[in-house]
């Protein structure tokens, strides 16, 4: 679904990715390991178009999507939620999922303001609140949300969980799971290995913008101290 072949990227004239390799299959979760400044923001980045790829292939459902900026790239039908939430904090709840909403493909049972409700019960209880007056595991879920509705094929996550209580973050880590049974793909960026290796399918281990290592969740636990190494965990 999601191929990067040797993908290089960079702020101006600092270049951070040199080799990353990455691939997604549908249907599948796949994450992207690494400590922090070892380039999986800039990986997301360049995906989305927003730091465009200088060298490599990047290809999404048969395509290239390489020179594509953000918006058609997310018209292609990728949804992101930023590091950070980014949540529009003076619309209120149902606001912030409205304006993203699309159903480009046509899809069999799209995703409704009743579905995300019933997926985060707590955004409906709270559809006119103002964003900004929620707390953070609240953001994460109406971040998550506004990229839900607009009805991807792969949704991906930088540092969804960061900063949350256990409580919360076992919420969303649920939440993935249901969708990664719904049959969709999934990209994430975190930290939590032990949860990592329950959902996904295949890790990618970044290092100094290479990807030094991949393999699926057996061969992670095989290889589980050299990859806490490379995360400094
Ligand atoms: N806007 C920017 N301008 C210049 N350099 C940047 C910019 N954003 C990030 N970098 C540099 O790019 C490198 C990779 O950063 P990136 O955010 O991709 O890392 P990361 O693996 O996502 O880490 P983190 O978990 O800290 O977000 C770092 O050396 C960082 O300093």
């Amino acid at each position: 679904m999601l191929q990067a072949l040797g993908l290089q990227a960079g702020y101006g004239p600092s270049q951070v990715l040199f080799d990353v390799n990455l691939s997604i299959a549908e249907g599948q979760v796949a994450t992207l390991l690494g400590r922090n400044g070892m380039g999986k923001t800039t990986t997301v980045r360049a995906i989305m178009g927003l730091n465009p790829a200088r060298g490599g292939t990047l290809t999404f459902r048969g395509e290239d999507i390489a020179a594509l900026p953000p918006e058609r790239v997310a018209q292609r039908g990728i949804g992101l939620v930023p590091e950070g939430r980014m949540v529009f904090p003076t619309l209120t709840v149902r606001e912030n999922l409205v304006a993203t909403a699309a159903d480009r493909f046509r899809r069999a049972s799209p995703w409704t303001l009743p579905r995300i409700f019933a997926l985060f019960p707590r955004l409906g209880e709270r559809q006119n609140q103002l964003a900004r007056t929620l707390s953070g595991g609240e953001q994460q879920m109406l971040a998550i949300g506004r990229a839900l509705m607009t009805n991807p094929w792969l949704l991906i996550l930088d540092e969804a969980t960061e900063g949350l209580a256990p409580v919360i973050r076992a919420e969303i880590w649920a939440t993935l799971a249901a969708l990664k049974d719904e049959g969709l793909a999934i990209l994430v960026i975190d930290k939590n290995l032990s949860a990592l290796k329950r959902l996904a399918d295949r890790h990618h281990v970044l290092e100094k913008g290479r990807t030094v290592w991949a393999g699926n969740s057996l061969e992670l636990e095989r290889d589980a101290e050299t990859v806490r190494g490379w995360m400094g965990v």
